[in-house]
Parts: structure tokens; C-alpha cells; sequence
């Protein structure tokens, strides 16, 4: 492949992962959450998983929006964090000061200053006629009535009636609550709002404070008196201000991360990795027990392999700044894992938490027998650091991408529930895999990971001769490997996570 090609190759397969992305799953949380899961989203170390960690690879997207609310969520404490019924904002601290006694350019011989004069002015006026100083009245909203309902669940009982006084759909009220609590719910019989967790009055204040900055109050005069439309050849959301007449477009919901987003940036490390460890021989010493005497001894009193110690001891360390409490990471050796030595972190809980799996075990006995024959070439070239070095990072990112699965089930099972929960009822696992198949998603990721690994692992300076050769030869792994290793090994293994997480979701639910 010429220079050319590659870069032609790059932009088909940007162009596959924008395709995917238009497929992709919404569901419940993200990273933004960070900022939140401070604030006490929910009630005391309740979540102990959740999605949180798991937009590691979104950052990127999820970058600016998180600003932006952090700036606004500074704005609505300013207006005044214990009232909530803050709703129309009019500069009541300005109106004060303007009203305040002493002329400032008195007892000197300056002038006074435009300003000053039109806030004395406005003093005036506010003092004797308030109502022509074009300051509205606060309209209050009443406090969220939130209670609990069981343990699992919080009911919000005057929902409808906050919808109603902010004069909004509660069809999208509802929608940008659950998006930004992370879970999901329903009205019941009498319209009250059922939400699946458990979370304080104070969390629906701050989400409702942030539904009306974005999508109630007017930029302009703050006024509430505006109306939501949707242009219908654009499908843009306007927000348009019945006092000022000032107009603004307004973001859709951000309904959550993309599950499959996440699976394409974690293809890039699988194939880097695979193509980095093909560089070097197979090495067997790295894999057998006893031919490399590293420190220790696994409980049944056989060594470790130099893998097995590597990525034991890569577990220990990362495992100390907490990688494995994160509900997108699935240790090897879960049982021996250290003490923490940051404090832990609670996640909010997006995957259901009787139905965890780890097929660890799975993956490396996957790798060691299918992956690494095809990539390595036999033999031993005494390179065992960088082979176990290299196993090492392609077997977790192998992980979890294959654990990974259980939030695109979870998010399909949100998609899906009726369906899917009549198959879960009948334990019927192989209709569960049928229906979670997606044959031309997996087509998809076929083909781009083949035109990844052909990319990643072009040896350029061997065409940059301008021979424009590039047969098989020229590459380290052929792309049709790699393409056929994640088709036959990597996918399974992913949507039996998925099958046997789903078998497993309605465990413990109350119903
Ligand atoms: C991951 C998904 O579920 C299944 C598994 C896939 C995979 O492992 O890449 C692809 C399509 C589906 O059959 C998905 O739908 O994206």
C-alpha cells in the first residue's frame, strides 16, 4: 500500500465507526457524572457499579458538555442555592445596591458617571414603583415531594405538577431526569413519577434547576415565559421567549454514552496490541509454569507463568489506585486484589449488580491457544519481557472489550425489556443470543478491524519505494487474521458476557 492508500484506508475506517456510531445504544450514565457523583447523587454508597469509568474513552466527547454545565451549575448557586423557587432571576443584588443611600459622587466636585445616574434612577424607581422597573415577579416552584418506595426505588410524587408550572412536555422533563440521574422509570396509575434507586430530594432540585437553565429560562431577560419547539426540517430544538422575543437553539437530551463508541476506540488497542506482540517469536518459556522461576506461588502450590506473574503483579498495582473498582474492569485475579490506596469511589450503578460476570479465565485460555499461535511466529527468541509485556496489554484491553458486553446488553435490555424478559424468564439462552445478534454490526466491526490492522500495521518504509507493493508480506500480521481472530474468538466471547449477563438481570428484582 502506497502513502496514499493508508491514509484513504484511515478515512474509510473513520468513516466505518461514524456509520456504527448512527447505530449505536444510548443508555443511562457517563463520565460527565464525575462531576456529579460528588454531589450526593444518591443516597450514601448506595451504587457500587455503574458506567462511570466507563466513558474512560469518551472523555473526548463528553469534554465540553461537562464544562459547560459546570459553568452553569456555578450560575444557578449564585441565584441563590436555597430557594427553589429561583425561577425567574431579575439581579435582585444589583436592584439593592442600586437603591443604596449615598450618592458616590457626592462631597466631590466630579460629575457623575452614566451609570451611576441610571442606578439611581433604577434605585428610585424600584423603591416607589417596582413594577415598571421591568423586574417580574419570582415565580416559585413548589419543592420536588420525593420519597422513598421500598428499597430500591423513589417515588417523585408533584412530577406533573412541576412540569406544568415550569409549562413544559413531561414526556421531556422525564426523559432529561433520567438521562441525568442515570436510570430509569415511569409514571404510574395516579402520575407520579417512579424512578428504579434510590436519590435524596435535593438530587431532583439540582437536576430540575438544570432542566430550567437549559431549557425553560429565557438568555436574554430571563423570563420563563418561553416555548419549546423543534424546527421540523432541522429537528434543531428552539427556545423561544414570549417577553423579549429572543430566540435560542438548544441541545437535544444527551440520553448517555454509546456502548458501542466504546467497544471501537477499545478495537485500537486489541489490534496495536496484537501487531506489537507479533514482532516477536512465540516464546513458550513466558507461558509454562516452571520454565522461568519468578517469585511466588499460586494457591494450589504450582509458580506462576511469567504472564501469569506479569499480569498479577500489573493487577496489584493498578489494582491499588482502584482500576478494578471501576464497573467496566474485571481483574484476572480478582481474589487476590490489594488494598486501595485512594479512596474508593462510588460509581453509580448502571449494570445490575447480581448479574456481574467475569470470564477471565475464559479469555486467557482464548488467547494463549487461538490468538497467540496465529500472531507469533513459533519459536524462541529470548524476548520474554516485551512478549509478556505485550500479552499483558492485549489481554486487558481483551477483557474489556469482551466484559464490556454486559453494557451493551444492559443497554439492549433497556431497549428491549418486554422481550427481552420473557426470554430471561424462560432461561432461554439461546434466544437471548439470537435476539442480541446484530449479524450486520458484526460485519461491521469485521471489516473494520481488518482495514485497522492493515492500517496499524503497514510497514511503510518497505513501500514507501515507491513500488507501491504492499502484498501480504508487508505486513507484521495479515489483516485477514486479525479480522478472522476477532470474528471467531473476540465477538463469541463478548456476546456469550452478554447472554450470561442477561440470563442473570432480573435476579433479586423485587418485581
Ligand atoms: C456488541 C454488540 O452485540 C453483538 C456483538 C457484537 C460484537 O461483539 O462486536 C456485534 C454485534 C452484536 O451481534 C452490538 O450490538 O454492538
Amino acid at each position: 500500500m502506497s502513502a496514499e492508500e493508508v491514509a484513504a484506508a484511515a478515512e474509510e475506517v473513520a468513516a466505518l465507526a461514524v456509520d456504527d456510531d448512527e447505530l449505536s445504544l444510548d443508555f443511562g450514565k457517563k463520565k460527565k457524572k464525575k462531576s456529579k457523583a460528588k454531589e450526593p447523587a444518591a443516597e450514601g454508597g448506595e451504587g457500587e457499579a455503574g458506567a462511570g469509568a466507563a466513558a474512560e474513552e469518551e472523555d473526548e466527547l463528553s469534554l465540553d458538555l461537562s464544562l459547560g454545565k459546570k459553568k452553569k451549575k456555578k450560575k444557578a448557586k449564585a441565584r441563590g442555592e436555597d430557594d427553589f423557587g429561583g425561577l425567574e432571576e431579575s439581579g435582585e443584588g444589583e436592584g439593592g445596591e442600586r437603591g443604596g443611600q449615598g450618592l458616590p459622587w457626592e462631597g466631590s466636585d466630579r460629575d457623575y458617571t452614566y451609570e451611576e445616574l441610571l442606578d439611581r434612577v433604577f434605585g428610585i424607581l424600584k423603591a416607589h414603583n417596582p413594577e415598571l422597573t421591568g423586574e417580574r415577579q419570582r415565580t416559585k416552584l413548589k419543592p420536588p415531594q420525593v420519597a422513598r418506595e421500598g428499597t430500591k426505588k423513589t417515588v417523585f410524587t408533584n412530577f406533573m405538577d412541576l412540569c406544568k408550572s415550569m409549562n413544559r412536555n413531561h414526556e421531556h422533563v422525564l426523559q432529561f431526569l433520567l438521562a441525568e440521574l442515570g436510570t430509569s422509570g415511569s409514571l404510574d396509575g395516579t402520575q407520579r413519577l417512579i424512578v428504579k434507586g434510590r436519590f435524596l430530594p435535593k438530587v431532583f432540585e439540582t437536576v430540575l434547576r438544570r432542566y430550567i437553565n437549559d431549557y425553560v429560562l429565557c438568555n436574554s431577560c430571563k423570563s420563563v415565559d418561553t416555548l419549546l419547539d423543534r424546527d421540523s426540517s432541522t429537528r434543531i430544538m428552539f427556545l423561544r421567549c414570549q417577553q423579549c422575543s429572543a430566540s435560542r437553539t438548544v441541545s437535544a437530551i444527551k440520553t448517555g454514552f454509546q456502548a458501542r463508541t466504546t467497544l471501537i476506540r477499545l478495537e485500537d488497542t486489541i489490534i496495536f496490541s496484537l501487531i506489537e506482540r507479533a514482532q516477536f517469536a512465540r516464546n513458550d518459556p513466558v507461558y509454562e509454569p516452571d520454565a522461568i522461576p519468578v517469585p511466588g506461588f499460586r494457591p494450589d502450590g504450582r509458580r506462576y507463568s511469567l504472564l501469569e506473574y506479569l499480569l498479577r503483579e500489573t493487577e496489584q498495582v493498578h489494582g491499588r489506585i482502584r482500576r478494578y473498582t471501576s464497573p467496566d474492569e474485571n481483574a484476572f485475579f480478582p481474589e487476590e486484589l490489594p488494598p486501595l490506596v485512594l479512596p474508593p469511589i462510588t460509581y453509580e450503578q448502571v449494570l445490575s449488580s447480581c448479574a456481574r460476570v467475569n470470564i477471565n479465565s475464559q479469555v486467557l485460555s482464548m488467547y494463549l491457544e487461538h490468538l497467540l499461535p496465529e500472531i507469533a511466529a513459533p519459536g524462541d527468541d529470548h524476548n520474554y519481557g516485551s512478549s509478556a509485556m505485550n500479552d499483558v496489554t492485549a489481554l486487558q484491553a481483551l477483557s474489556k472489550r469482551i466484559h464490556y458486553g454486559m453494557f451493551v446488553a444492559e443497554a439492549k435490555f433497556r431497549k428491549q425489556t418486554a422481550e427481552y424478559t420473557e426470554l430471561i424468564r424462560r432461561r432461554d439462552g439461546d434466544a437471548i443470543m439470537e435476539l442480541l445478534t446484530d449479524r450486520a454490526v458484526e460485519l461491521k466491526v469485521i471489516e473494520r478491524v481488518r482495514l485497522k490492522a492493515a492500517t496499524f500495521g503497514q510497514d511503510l518504509g518497505s513501500s514507501s519505494d515507491g513500488s507501491g507493493g504492499g502484498g501480504s508480506s508487508s505486513y507484521k500480521v495479515r489483516p485477514e487474521v486479525v479480522a478472522a481472530l476477532y470474528e471467531q474468538w473476540v465477538m463469541p466471547l463478548t456476546k456469550q458476557v452478554e447472554v450470561e449477563y442477561l440470563l442473570r438481570r432480573l435476579d433479586g428484582e423485587s418485581s
